[in-house]
């Protein structure tokens, strides 16, 4: 009777239940913040509210919506993060809740299945990879071990220039610069130089960020093109990149594994094989070896040579239209160096005032304006928004940096901001993020920033600079492009006419 008793409470009580607990769930829900943001038409979402300048659209969204803001692109939830506090939690607070990376429609392949650190997820792949980029690539001794490169491919372009100053020649100064970034890096990474080599594997290269930044769908919606690839057929131009590139690449990897190959210096696959070899003994593993190898070097190929070049240039755009700045920076490097003829390596140290040049412009213009996206592992809070698990994190880090509330005169090229400033880019000061932060932040800081200050150096100490004739100083154009991969470059060309400073 007592066990009737109790069944007949349970059925009769089981409605009353299942309202609590509807009600319960219903409350955790509304509990739940979702950061704000504009109405999203379904299927494509939010695509539309990007232009052509993503990180320009993005900004002004974030002054309608707030610094932490829910996009829906497609199908895909993306948060954006426009302030310093914000950004920290992503890259401080939950840095490893956020240390994943989308993967993006086309990566796969042309990262041999993300053997590579850029677009690899958070995976043992991942941690080991980068270890080695940070103990033993890019580590401060191998980087110092490269300087005969730099020094090398510098002084060969400062002669190049010469000549161009000789017949008062304008020197296509972008162009120039690209192409010296890109052979240190090939002859950092090959052991040798390509000039009078038959592959055109700059070309080649070109192709694989066009393809790996995502920009492929429409040229006018550039940043949405891996969203939208699948429908444009992404494939078709990964395989056919993939086809020229992969066989060029194998080649190279498998001369440094002929026997009796002596390095007098070894290259970046030298030191990778070297780093791997231990671990690889049958011939799947080493396929396996050669491939991982093959993914590292294009991102290094994809990480260096854009993002250093475009520093230089901008730097010496806003040079050109402040010419006292330009004065100041050359008075520094002249009187330091006297006589010797070129600007090396160990005279850096001493020049401050071009190294806040190099500061203020990767301020100004960060190369990589949205960071690399991430994409959460787990539930956080960001800027006391609850975010879920799988939404990709795109933090504004070109916003941040020209934001009011944490600088003074935002728009304006100033190096004398960071005279007596302790900030610094290298991911501890969140309103100022040129190579990110936490644990995915750019492995490549020391190199880049050794380059451009090499390059920028041999610039301003062997030449003065004029602008055509029948231009003024404001007539440079200071337009953003988008560039083939997650950069942001000048649009228009900076034409130059050098003027030998030294006989
Ligand atoms: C001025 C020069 C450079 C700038 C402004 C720059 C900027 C960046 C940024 C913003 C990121 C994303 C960081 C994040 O997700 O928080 C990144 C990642 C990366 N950079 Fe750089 N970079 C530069 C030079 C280089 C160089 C010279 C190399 C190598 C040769 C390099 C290799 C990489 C790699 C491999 C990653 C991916 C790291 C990972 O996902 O773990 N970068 N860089």
């Amino acid at each position: 009777m007592a066990v009737y008793t109790l069944i007949i409470s349970f059925v009769l009580l089981l409605p009353v239940l299942q309202l609590l607990l509807k009600k319960k769930f219903k409350n955790r829900r509304r509990q739940k913040q979702l950061p704000p943001g504009p109405p999203a038409p379904p299927i494509i979402g939010n695509l539309h509210q990007i232009g052509a300048i993503p990180h320009n659209s993005f900004c002004q969204l974030s002054k309608k919506y707030g610094p932490v803001l829910l996009l829906h692109l497609g199908r895909i939830p993306v948060v954006l993060v426009s302030s310093a506090e914000a950004a920290r939690d992503v890259l401080k607070v939950h840095d490893l809740a956020c240390c994943n990376r989308p993967q993006f429609v086309g990566s796969r392949k042309l990262t041999y299945n993300f053997q590579d650190i850029a677009f690899s997820p958070y995976s043992e792949n991942w941690r080991q990879k980068r270890k080695i980029t940070t103990l033993e690539l890019f580590s401060t001794k191998r980087v110092q071990s490269f300087r005969f490169i730099r020094e090398e491919e510098v002084a060969s372009l400062m002669h190049l220039i010469t000549q161009c100053a000789v017949s008062t020649t304008a020197v296509d100064l972008g162009e120039k610069i690209f192409a010296l970034t890109g052979s240190i890096l090939f002859r950092m990474s090959f052991g040798t130089s390509l000039q009078g080599s038959t592959i055109d594997l700059k070309k080649l290269i070109h192709g694989v960020v066009t393809v790996l930044g995502g920009f492929t769908a429409n040229e006018h919606f550039p940043y949405v093109g891996w969203i939208l690839d699948p429908i444009t057929g992404v494939n078709v131009k990964v395989e056919k990149v993939f086809k020229k590139l992969d066989p060029v690449l194998e080649q190279v990897v498998n001369d440094h594994l002929k026997p009796g190959r002596t390095e007098k210096h070894q290259d970046i696959i030298d030191v990778l094989l070297a780093t791997q070899r231990e671990e690889t003994d049958q011939d799947g593993d080493l396929q396996q070896m050669k491939n991982g190898i093959k993914a590292v070097l294009l991102n290094i190929f994809l990480g260096g040579i854009d993002t250093t070049a475009i520093t230089v240039l901008w730097a010496m755009a806003e040079l050109v239209r402040k010419p006292r700045l330009m004065r100041k920076a050359q008075i520094e490097i002249r009187n330091y160096v006297g006589n010797k003829g070129r600007v090396t390596e160990d005279d850096l140290d001493q020049l401050q005032y071009l190294k806040i040049v190099v500061k203020e412009t990767l301020r100004l213009h960060p190369p990589v304006p949205l960071l690399v996206p991430r994409e959460t592992m787990s539930p956080c809070k960001i800027g006391g928004y609850d975010i879920s698990p799988k939404t990709v994190i795109q933090i504004n880090a070109w916003a941040i940096a020209r934001d009011p509330k944490y600088w003074t005169n935002p728009e304006e090229f100033s190096p004398e901001r960071f005279a007596d400033s302790s900030v610094d880019f290298k991911g501890q000061n969140f309103e100022f993020l040129p190579f990110g932060s936490g644990r995915r932040v750019c492995p490549g800081i020391l190199l880049g920033i050794i380059t451009a200050e090499l390059l920028l150096a041999n610039l301003l100490y062997c030449f003065d600079w004029k602008i055509p004739d029948g231009m003024k100083e404001e007539d440079i154009n200071m337009e953003e492009e988008v560039g083939a991969s997650l950069t942001v470059g000048k649009k228009t060309p900076l034409l130059l006419v050098p003027v030998n400073y030294l006989q």
